[in-house]
Order: structure tokens, then C-alpha cells, then sequence
């Protein structure tokens, strides 16, 4: 390049194996929140940024998931050799590789580099996670590797504030004097016995330039002995789930109470200052009794992810994965396939795209159709609404609370049945298809950092908050305006509600869904509700506030409990297992499977499983209250 050059953006792209910190290096560069989290895979889609350096050039940086070779075999691993090679639609080629390596772990690192500089891009490298690794007593020859890989070498720590000064400070001198491009790339897909050379050749420039501590970082050895015990790991795996779900309903109490009273105070004062009417009954029963009943369960929302986002930061999930291997390869899911399921715990959207670290179509497909039988966050609100109505507020053997055993039921009923139906599917579509070998890899435990997982907290709440305010907002509007009108005549002497359109729709449902027990009540809220599942609880909030005035509204739980029988909450519950109520989920299996057969297929067995759930949950309970 010649300093005649036109001053565009400087394109960077970041390049390294999984969980070396390239998102975190993103974030700290441009001031951006890409998800960061302790195990590998958690890219799965560039991302780009800008920033300017302290010269006040500005780069243009494209963040990549995480790959071992450019000899890519999974979507995820597509894009990154894609975007290395310049052919990313959308994206300009880079003009400068900034390869990233977890200081700690250099062995298929400068395999990686190796095999990059073949593509004859400008590069250098920062070895990342530079405080752990001075920490353990790493020592590191930075001139000499250097000088071995032919490009210049950095240290950074991207999780320290300053931690990538040493790194913007070399760009800085790399965009002023470019290094010569090498001449035309040479790379071509390498062989088996190509990476073996490369890797020997990494070998002994690692062995020249790098002294590694004497004593290994044994703490992580021994914390897993105990940890990935076969046994002893389960038992401690389920412990930790199980206090999570007893944390859900115990800690979040005193919160929900008090954004509760504050809607009660609202509604109250909307009762006081607007006159009687169709304005009031908006704002009242639509507005205030819709949204309120879904928004008390932020505080729920965000201990949940609370314990998720520090068993993630400290490596635990990684763990969890290789614990349930064994489980899940008997169910023909593949190992790679559970942390795309565990983030379906948050929501299946995140889940489903986190499938594309799975390489395997068939594999990844299966993963993608049982995805949203994981107990996503918006099912939580139902659930404990209905829990607190019919399940008595009890301790069991004087230490668990039996409502937090039911919730850990509902959840462990949703697991189960995506191994099982992962099992069928198997059976039925891929019969003679063998499930691969797992092979993830361990990360370090790292203590969580507080603003890492505050960010997280707050990200997650202010996803919910947003759902409300819009999706639930506006379907609440719909839902207040059929429930409301056509008004009821004169003199009638039904709740108003019975003349409604709302009604008219429940009721023409009740053919269908009498037989697994939902009146039409229920029927109004869970056609919104196929939208968004959360959607439901505040419909029943509105209906039952039209219906029943300001008391009923303040008290949903308690008028649920006097409306329906037992028989019907419990079929409610198993119908929100398995039904496929939420629009966006069907969108994305759509898009990541390419098609809508797949999606087609998702809904068609989600509902049917749904539909069977409730009718026996519904007769069996019928018969037994009976008998
Ligand atoms: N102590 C320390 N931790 C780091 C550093 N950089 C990243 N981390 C942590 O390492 C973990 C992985 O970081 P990510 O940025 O998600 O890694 P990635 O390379 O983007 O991973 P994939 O997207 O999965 O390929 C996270 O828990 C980070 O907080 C560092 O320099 N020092
Ligand atoms: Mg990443």
C-alpha cells in the first residue's frame, strides 16, 4: 500500500478457536455487549463494530465464532473461513487478521496461525487471557515467537479495563506502516497429514518460545475429579439445579409483592381520577391488569438468569454438558447439542441459532425440533400463576417448598420429553445414522465477574420489559377491545363480557377444547397467546378483571383458584409443556432449517403432543378426584 491510499475504515477480523476471548475482545474494542460466556461455541454469526484507534483511524472490526482449522465442517465454522478468505457476502475482505489465542492454551492456537498465514493476509496475534496465564507462571518469548510466526505479537487481557492498550497501540503502528502483503494465498483445504505437520511445526515453535509452569494449574483438575465424578457429578448437578428452582419462588417473594402493590396503587388511582366508562375500563382492566400480571415476574425472570449467567462465567455449563452426554447420546442428540438446548431454558430463539456449532444436518435437526420443549423464561409466568393458585404453599419434610418441587417437575416433564421425542425422531427419520462422539472441550473454572454477569441481568430484563411494552402491550389492547364490545344491551343481566366477541370466539372453541378441559375463558387467552406465551396470563388478567371488576383483577390467582377445577389448571400446565405457542420460535426454525417443512413439522408435533398431555392430565385427574 502506498500512502496515496484512500483513509476508509481499516477492516480487522477476528480469528481464533473457540472461547479464547475474541467476543470479549470485541466488546472491549468497541464498547459493544456481544454475549461472552465460559465455553465454546457461543458466536455463531459475525458481528461487526467500529472503533478508532488513538491516531483517530477508524476500524472497522468483524467479530468471528470460534474454529480449530479452516477446514470448516459446521455453518458456524463456514463463516469464519468465509469471511478469512473474503468471500462473506456483505462484508468487505479484511485487510489485516487479528488472530486471538487463549495464552493458556497455544498448542492448536498457533496451529490456527500457521494455517492462516497461508491465505497471505497481513496479521498479528494477541495472546489473550494474559493474566491467567502470568498467574499460573507462564513465561512467554514475545520477540521470539514473533520472530518464529513472522508477525507481530501482543498481550491482552480484554476483561481489565486497559488490558488492550499494548494491542490498539500496535494497530495503530501497523495501519501507519502496513506489512507488505505477502504474495498470492497458497491456502487450500489441508489434509489430515497437512495438520499433523502444521501442528509439529506449532510444537516446537510453542517450545521455543514459551516456558510452561512447573506445577500445572491443578485446582480445575481437582475441582472436576470431584465435579465430573459419574455419580457424585449428577448428584451435585441436580442439587445445583434444584436450589436454583427452590431460589426462583422463595428469594423473588418480596419483589413481586411489592411491583404488585405498586399496580394495585395504579389501578386505584385510575379508579379515582378517571370517570366511570369504557376510558377507565381500558386503561384499568386492558392496560394496568394486562401488563401488570406479567410484569410482577421480572424479579423470577431475574434470579433465573442470575444463576445462569454465574454457572456459565465460572465454566460449570461446560461441565453440565459433559455430564449429560451420556444421557443425551442414548436419546441420539448430539453431545455439541446441549448448550444449544440449555440456552432454550432462557428462550428457544437463542437456542435454535446456537445449533449451527453442530455440524451434522440430521444432528442439528433433530436438536432444532426438540429445542422448544425446553422450559423457556416466558412459560415461567404461567406456570406460577398457576402453581400459587392450585398447589398449597407447603414445606416438604420441612425443607422444600412444594411449589418450587412442581416447577422443578414441570421442568424435569420438558426435558424428558425432548429425549424422548429426540429419540424417536431418530428412530423414525435417521434410522440408521450413528450419533458422533462428544468432544467439547473443558474450559478453565474462572471466578464470574460481577459486571459481566450485571450486564447480563440487565439485558435479559430489559428483553422481557421490551416484550411487554410491545407484543404483550398491543395484544392486550386487542384482547380488552373483544372482550369489551359489542357492549351488552340494555338491562342484561350478564357480566358484560358474556356479549363480547371474545366470548363468541371462546365459546365456538369449546367443541374442541372441552374435551381436555379449558372453558372459554381459557380458549380467549390462549389464541393471543399462540403469539406469545406470556401473552395468556395477562389475557386472563384482562378477562377475568371485564368479568369480575377491580377485585378479580388484583386477585387473578385467587379467582383462577375459584373458577377452575383442579383437573383444568393441571391440564393447562401440561399443555404449556409442549404447545408451540410462539410465532417467533416457528419463524427462526424456519430460517435456520431453510424451509417451512420443518417448521411445519415442530408445530404439528408440538400440538398434538400438547392436546394429548392435557386430555389425560385432564381425565386422570377427573377420575382420581373422583374415585
Ligand atoms: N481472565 C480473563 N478472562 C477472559 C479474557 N478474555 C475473555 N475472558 C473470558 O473467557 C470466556 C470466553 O470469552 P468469549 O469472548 O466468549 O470467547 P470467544 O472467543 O468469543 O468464544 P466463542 O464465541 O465461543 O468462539 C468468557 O468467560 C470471558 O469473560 C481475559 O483476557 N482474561
Ligand atoms: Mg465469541
Amino acid at each position: 500500500m502506498s500512502a496515496a491510499e484512500p483513509v476508509g475504515p481499516w477492516h480487522l477480523a477476528l480469528v481464533g478457536n473457540p472461547n479464547c476471548g475474541k467476543t470479549a475482545l470485541f466488546n472491549a474494542l468497541t464498547g459493544s455487549r456481544q454475549k461472552v460466556a465460559n465455553y465454546p461455541g457461543v458466536t455463531v454469526e459475525r458481528k461487526s463494530g467500529q472503533f478508532q484507534t488513538p491516531s483517530g483511524r477508524s476500524v472497522h472490526l468483524l467479530d468471528l465464532p470460534g474454529t480449530y482449522s479452516l477446514r470448516a465442517r459446521s455453518p458456524d465454522e463456514q463463516v469464519t473461513r468465509d469471511a478469512v478468505l473474503g468471500k462473506l457476502a456483505g462484508e468487505s475482505a479484511p485487510d489485516m487478521l487479528l488472530c486471538v489465542a487463549d495464552a493458556t492454551n497455544l498448542r492448536i492456537a498457533l496451529r490456527l496461525v500457521l494455517e492462516l498465514k497461508k491465505v497471505g493476509r497481513p496479521m498479528m496475534l494477541a495472546l489473550n487471557m494474559i493474566d491467567i496465564a502470568r498467574k499460573r507462571g507462564f513465561e512467554f518469548d514475545l520477540d521470539r515467537l514473533s520472530e518464529e510466526l513472522g508477525i507481530p505479537v501482543v498481550t491482552s487481557t480484554a476483561v481489565r479495563r486497559g488490558g488492550v492498550e499494548d494491542l490498539v497501540g500496535r494497530m495503530d503502528a501497523l495501519i501507519a506502516a502496513p506489512p507488505a502483503k505477502a504474495a498470492a494465498g497458497t491456502w487450500a483445504v489441508p489434509t489430515a497429514s497437512e495438520l499433523r505437520a502444521t501442528q509439529r511445526e506449532a510444537d516446537r515453535i510453542l517450545a521455543a518460545a514459551v516456558k510452561a509452569p512447573g506445577r500445572p494449574d491443578t485446582l480445575t483438575g481437582r475441582l472436576d475429579t470431584v465435579l465430573l465424578h459419574p455419580v457424585f457429578g449428577i448428584v451435585i448437578l441436580l442439587a445445583v439445579l434444584f436450589v436454583m428452582f427452590q431460589a426462583v419462588f422463595t428469594w423473588a417473594q418480596p419483589a413481586m409483592e411489592g411491583i404488585k402493590a405498586g399496580f394495585e396503587a395504579l389501578g386505584a388511582l385510575v379508579q379515582a381520577y378517571l370517570p366511570e366508562g369504557l376510558l377507565q375500563s381500558f386503561v384499568q382492566d386492558g392496560v394496568i391488569a394486562g401488563v401488570g400480571s406479567v410484569l410482577v415476574f421480572l424479579p423470577q425472570i431475574v434470579i433465573l438468569f442470575f444463576f445462569i449467567l454465574v454457572l456459565e462465567d465460572l465454566g460449570y455449563l461446560a461441565r453440565a454438558a459433559f455430564l449429560m452426554d451420556r444421557v443425551m447420546g442414548g436419546a441420539g442428540l448430539h453431545g455439541r447439542a446441549f448448550i444449544p438446548l440449555l440456552s432454550s431454558f432462557a428462550c428457544a430463539i437463542p437456542g435454535i441459532m446456537a445449533t449451527r456449532v453442530i455440524d451434522n444436518r440430521r444432528d442439528r435437526l433433530t436438536t432444532i425440533l426438540v429445542a422448544p420443549l425446553m422450559t423457556c423464561s416466558a412459560r415461567i409466568p404461567v406456570y406460577v400463576l398457576i402453581i400459587s393458585a392450585f398447589v398449597p404453599d407447603e414445606e416438604v419434610l420441612g425443607l422444600f417448598s412444594l411449589q418450587g418441587l412442581v416447577m422443578f417437575g414441570l421442568y424435569a416433564i420438558g426435558i424428558a420429553s425432548a429425549l424422548l421425542v429426540s429419540f424417536v425422531a431418530k428412530r423414525l427419520f435417521w434410522r440408521d445414522h450413528p450419533t458422533e462422539p462428544f468432544m467439547l472441550e473443558l474450559p478453565d473454572y474462572k471466578l464470574p465477574r460481577p459486571k459481566s454477569v450485571l450486564i447480563g441481568l440487565y439485558t435479559k430484563a430489559m428483553m422481557f420489559l421490551k416484550r411487554a411494552g410491545t407484543t404483550i402491550f398491543s395484544m392486550m389492547v386487542l384482547i380488552w377491545f373483544l372482550a369489551s364490545f359489542p357492549r351488552p344491551p340494555e338491562g342484561a343481566t350478564e357480566p358484560a363480557i358474556d356479549y363480547s366477541l371474545a366470548a363468541w370466539i371462546g365459546k365456538a372453541l369449546e367443541p374442541i377444547t372441552a374435551p381436555i378441559g379449558f372453558d372459554w375463558h381459557i380458549n380467549v387467552a390462549l389464541v393471543p397467546g399462540m403469539a406469545a406465551r406470556e401473552v395468556a396470563v395477562a389475557a386472563l388478567g384482562t378477562v377475568y378483571a371485564i368479568e369480575g371488576g377491580a377485585e378479580a383483577a388484583d386477585k387473578i390467582g385467587a379467582t383462577l383458584a375459584q373458577s377452575w377445577s383442579l383437573a383444568t389448571a393441571l391440564a393447562l400446565l401440561a399443555w404449556y409443556i409442549f404447545a408451540p405457542q410462539c410465532a417467533s420460535t416457528l419463524a427462526v426454525i424456519r430460517r435456520e432449517t431453510g424451509g417451512w417443512r420443518w417448521m411445519a413439522v415442530s408445530f404439528g408435533y408440538m400440538i398434538a403432543l400438547a392436546y394429548a398431555a392435557a386430555f389425560v392430565t385432564y381425565n386422570v385427574t377427573r377420575l382420581l378426584a373422583a374415585g
